[in-house]
């Protein structure tokens, strides 16, 4: 199936990007990491892992996550990915220490595009994204939210673009994204006010998918993580190459012109009719009562 149209990243050496460069600049900024766990059951957990600085990401950690997105790329038998914060709060966007370091319009400019190019890679993996938002997702960490498919909030959590704070509008595509999350009005109200989006916000500007349950009784309580993986199981049951092929579609949607849309849908459709998965609904003759 050729879907390379839907698939790549947005800045190449066409346009003067060189990421072997970037990447050189940010790895002088250590600390934290990125941790992927890859399940049996087809759903990975991505961790942003940061805690003494609230999961901000260092430039080793965006290194990391291209990184391992480029592993959740090549994951054949994945459907599903979470992705989540260390230490009960998300993300609270770059680390300031690094910000201050290349504050230079060529250094940010450069990180800017290569963020993009990860977060654009992140929401166009053929996998189910879901980001689970417990404490703040700051800044940055507000944009990662909205490159994933779906979010779902903690009660007491917060995504905040606190951008105009800053003295800045988001650069890692999260505003382009959030206009095609919460439509242009309500974006501008997030952006230009720097609004605290909390769960009952979110849920009804549909920039949240669902709010996490609070269930008073400890012993029986689920974690964030749990109650994610089971909300995402729902879309993530049957065969991995089915799975994957309903994420192509809907993202050729969600990304093409109607043409380029309706073209890949017909390979990806041809990549599944007459599949394992297909012939053998065919043979048990299934009814979908
Ligand atoms: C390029 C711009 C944009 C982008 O990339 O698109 C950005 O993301 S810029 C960064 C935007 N984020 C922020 O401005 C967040 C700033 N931090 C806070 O508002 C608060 O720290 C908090 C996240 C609301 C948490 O508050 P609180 O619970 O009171 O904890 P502390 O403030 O004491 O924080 C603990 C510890 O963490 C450090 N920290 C927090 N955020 C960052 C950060 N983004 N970069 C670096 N360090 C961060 C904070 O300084 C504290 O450290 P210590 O003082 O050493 O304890």
């Amino acid at each position: 199936v050729n879907c390379s149209i839907i698939f790549g990243s947005v800045y190449s050496s066409i346009h003067g990007f060189s990421q072997e460069e970037i990447k050189e600049k940010l790895l002088a900024f250590p600390g934290g990491s990125i941790d992927l766990l890859k399940q049996d059951s087809g759903i990975a957990v991505l961790t942003i892992n940061n805690p003494p600085r609230m999961n901000a990401f260092s430039g080793a950690m965006m290194v990391d996550l291209e990184e391992k997105v480029t592993q959740l790329e090549n994951w054949t038998d994945g459907k599903g990915v979470i992705v989540q914060g260390a230490a009960q709060t998300f993300c609270s966007g770059s680390d300031l220490n690094a910000v201050r370091a290349m504050s230079n319009s060529q250094d940010g400019m450069k990180m800017c595009m290569f963020m993009q190019n990860t977060l654009t890679r992140l929401l166009r993996l053929p996998l189910i994204s879901v980001a689970l938002v417990e404490g703040n997702a700051l800044g940055g960490g507000a944009e990662l939210t909205t490159a994933c498919d779906f979010r779902l909030m903690a009660s007491g959590s917060v995504i905040q673009f606190v951008h105009k704070h800053m003295g800045l509008v988001p650069g890692w595509g999260g505003a382009a994204r959030l206009v095609t999350l919460v439509g242009s009005r309500n974006a501008l109200k997030l952006l230009g006010g720097a609004v605290k989006v909390d769960s009952e916000l979110g849920v009804h500007i549909g920039l949240a998918d669902g709010v996490l349950k609070v269930d008073l009784d400890a012993a029986r309580a689920e974690t964030g993580l749990q109650q994610a993986e089971s909300w995402l199981s729902q879309y993530t049951k049957g065969p991995a190459p089915v799975i994957k092929a309903v994420k192509k579609v809907v993202l050729s949607g969600r990304e093409l012109s109607l043409s380029d849309a309706l073209r890949t849908e017909k390979d990806i459709f041809g990549s599944v009719w007459g599949g394992p998965a297909n012939l053998q609904a065919l043979a048990s003759k299934s009814k979908h009562k």
